[in-house]
């Protein structure tokens, strides 16, 4: 069973007002007014960002638009230097247990501790989320992404796509409501890479779990997604809807990849 079934959100935020509650309602995540520098390097300047349940959305954008730094600043992994992250309606910097134990991140691959197994790995992690055993829909998972005979290996021996698979069974492990992944494709075979963009469309559309998910890649972008949100110089400079998205992909003569390069160009004169 999942932990995160009989939480409710915002039972230690401040009460909200009406309209803010319209929103709260099925927000998921709330990015106000969110700044981050590193020393005297501004990266970026104020996002605000509303993704609702079951929203599948993409953050695109140049190298070093700082995706990273925002997926770091709503995973708590950053400060902010400015602004407020909500999860569920808990207040990351005031509430963090709260809000980091509705939210699945998968962690850089690199950082996975080489002397464990995939399956000590997914033992401790669930450990962690509170779990006696790893979920049955995590080996599920493993097994879709054809993991499972990896998992009695040291991770140390892992390919590189290996690791990527175990550090995104652990960032989805316990089902939680919002997950955020960055670059989760990278390394990953056709097949997997097929299988995973899949599950995650499952997860948002039938079971209400809310995906933002740094790529470049713009086969997702295309095909996959609810929303494609551009990300330039630390700035959102765009946001295409699901209608929006529909209609570009219902046009032979339009494609987001050259949406997003008009985007582009509109940004760099602006
Ligand atoms: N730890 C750090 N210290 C100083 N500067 C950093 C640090 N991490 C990132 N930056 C800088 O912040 C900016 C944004 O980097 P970030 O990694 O967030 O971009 P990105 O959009 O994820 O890039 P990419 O698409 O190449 O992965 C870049 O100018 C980068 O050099």
């Amino acid at each position: 069973m999942s932990p995160f079934r009989n939480r409710s959100a915002g039972d230690d935020a401040p009460p909200p007002d009406r309209a803010e509650a319209a929103i709260a309602g099925d927000a998921m995540l709330q990015v106000e007014g969110v700044q981050h520098r590193y020393d005297e390097h501004a990266v970026l300047h104020g996002i605000d960002l509303v993704l609702r349940r079951g929203e599948f959305a993409a953050l695109i954008g140049p190298n070093g638009s700082g995706k990273t730094t925002l997926l770091h600043c709503l995973a708590g992994l950053q400060r902010p230097s400015a602004g407020r992250v909500r999860i569920g309606g808990h207040d990351l910097a005031r509430a963090p247990a709260a809000a980091r134990g509705l939210l699945g991140f998968a962690v850089d691959p690199a950082r996975l501790p080489p002397l464990l197994s995939g399956r000590e790995c997914l033992r401790l992690f669930a450990g962690t989320r509170g779990l006696r055993e790893v979920p049955a829909p995590t080996l599920a998972l493993s097994e879709l992404l054809n993991l499972g005979p990896m998992l009695d290996r040291r991770v140390g021996h892992y390919s590189l796509g290996t690791r990527q698979k175990l550090a995104i069974a652990l960032g989805l492990l316990g089902e939680p409501p919002l997950l955020v992944l960055d670059e989760p494709l990278n390394g990953l075979d056709p097949l997997s890479a097929y299988a995973l963009k899949r599950h995650l469309q499952d997860l948002a559309h039938g079971r209400g779990t809310t995906v933002l998910l740094a790529t470049h890649s713009i086969d997702v972008a295309e095909r996959f997604i609810d929303r494609a949100l551009l990300l330039v110089d630390g700035r959102l400079r765009r946001d295409w809807t699901a209608q929006e998205l529909v209609a570009i992909r219902a046009d032979p003569q339009r494609s987001l990849e050259q949406a997003m390069v008009e985007a582009l160009s509109a940004a760099g004169e602006a």
